[in-house]
């Protein structure tokens, strides 16, 4: 495959807004990461969301649309439209290279065992507004493979980890991490496939309690928690999960660990508790690594969290694995997923795999994800392509 210039787009658990990255990639190991941007959520379309969440729990196939939510999904697309307008108003330089939109929607069920996952993002709608061919629903093909859907940034993280070994930036194996509202880490070696699997929960216990104790979307700079303490007995609740034990590949709904054993707490403790869970329930992960990592690098929102990250640093020292942000090996924490879409759609249009047995436990490794053409008239260079 030839370089192509990609667009992707995220809308991840954390429901705070649209991330995009612009990337240019052969879909193997050519990366080249061009500029990022971000759109915030206002308050009450995040809202909006969180309670589509609920109403998504009734359903049964995937297609299904109760309630508001078909509704929600064209307003969810056209505000990805509208993210893409804006990047290339802002970015005219780059505006007509780009070449196909990777398209992730908005996560509303994920019910691994019942082979069912539902992102909200209409790709035909989205093609239609940008004039850009668009490759969605990247997770359905590896379900139907016998996989868990998720996550499918392992793929992207596994060309990021070469690319940083080849430049001298760090020695495998290298575990990528990614606090977003849910966890999930990639551990690469030098040869082989990447083992990877959702960790637990990242940032969105830890929203859903400074929200619903002190009415603030997110503990900003961690300082909340500043105030507070870890309360050992909580943590050791979450812990108790037998989440933590089951070996990988697994993957998590937003709504499978809840506040419940943080229940009473004080604001502040809460928040610090809960930044050690995230912190824990990263660490544990490394029972199920092959070999402990050299270095974890660590990626999304989380990483702004300095108690999640100072736990981290300290649970991995006594492993003797180095901690870096995103940032100190010179890649950008806040864009590593939308670019992981760009990435993804790449492979797809390549017709590579974008999941594999050890990432999400398909049988065998899958490409995935359906391309849509943009209409007659409208501009891209991508091509149609069929999978399987
Ligand atoms: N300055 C900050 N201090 C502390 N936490 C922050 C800060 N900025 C963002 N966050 C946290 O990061 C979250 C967003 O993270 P991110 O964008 O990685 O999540 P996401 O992509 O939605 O999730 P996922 O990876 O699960 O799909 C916010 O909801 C908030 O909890
Ligand atoms: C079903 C779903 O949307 N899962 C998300 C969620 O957010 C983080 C974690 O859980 C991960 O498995 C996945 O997202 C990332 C981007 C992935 O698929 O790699």
């Amino acid at each position: 495959m030839s370089v192509k210039c990609a667009i992707g787009l995220m809308s991840g658990t954390s429901m705070d807004g649209i991330d995009l990255a612009l990337l240019d990639t052969d879909g193997d190991m050519v990366v080249r990461r061009g500029p990022a941007f971000f759109v915030p959520y206002e308050a009450a379309f995040r809202r909006r969301i969180e309670s589509a969440l609920d109403t998504a729990k009734g359903i049964e196939h995937r297609e299904q649309r109760p309630g508001d939510l078909g509704d929600l999904e064209r307003e969810i697309t056209l505000r990805h439209a509208d993210a893409v307008a804006r990047f290339r108003a802002e970015h005219p330089r780059w505006a007509g290279r780009v070449e196909l939109v990777g398209f992730h929607g908005q996560t509303v069920l994920h019910r691994p065992k019942k082979s069912l996952t539902v992102q909200l993002g209409d790709g035909p709608l989205l093609a239609r507004e940008t004039g850009l061919a668009v490759v969605f629903d990247l997770r359905a093909n590896d379900m139907r493979h016998g996989g868990q859907g998720a996550p499918l940034v392992p793929a992207y993280h596994t060309a990021l980890a070469h690319a940083l070994v080849d430049a001298g930036a760090s020695q495998f194996p290298i575990c990528f991490v990614n606090v977003g509202g849910i966890s999930n880490i990639t551990w690469v070696p030098a040869r082989g496939d990447p083992v990877a699997f959702d960790s637990g929960p990242g940032n969105a216990l830890i929203d859903q309690w400074v929200a619903g104790q002190g009415g603030i979307p997110f503990d900003a700079d961690g300082m909340i928690a500043s105030e507070g303490g870890v309360v050992a007995s909580v943590v050791a609740r979450y812990l108790e999960n037998p989440f933590f034990a089951r070996k990988g590949p697994k993957s998590l709904d937003r709504g499978d660990f809840t506040l419940e054993p943080a229940e009473g707490l004080e604001l502040a403790d809460g928040a610090r508790t809960l930044a050690n869970v995230s912190a824990e329930a990263i660490l544990k992960a490394a029972e199920q690594m092959p070999e402990l990592p050299k270095c974890w690098i660590i990626c999304g929102g989380g990483r702004k969290n300095p108690h999640i990250v100072a736990d981290l640093r300290r649970g991995a020292d006594a492993m003797g694995s180095a901690v870096a942000l995103a940032e100190d090996v010179g890649l950008d924490g806040d864009a590593m997923e939308a670019e992981a879409w760009a990435y993804l759609a790449v492979r797809s249009l390549a017709g590579l795999p974008v999941t594999f047995p050890t990432t999400t436990g398909c049988h065998r490794p899958v490409t995935g994800g359906v391309i849509v053409s943009p209409p007659r008239g409208q501009s891209s260079s991508a091509l149609p392509h069929d999978f399987v």
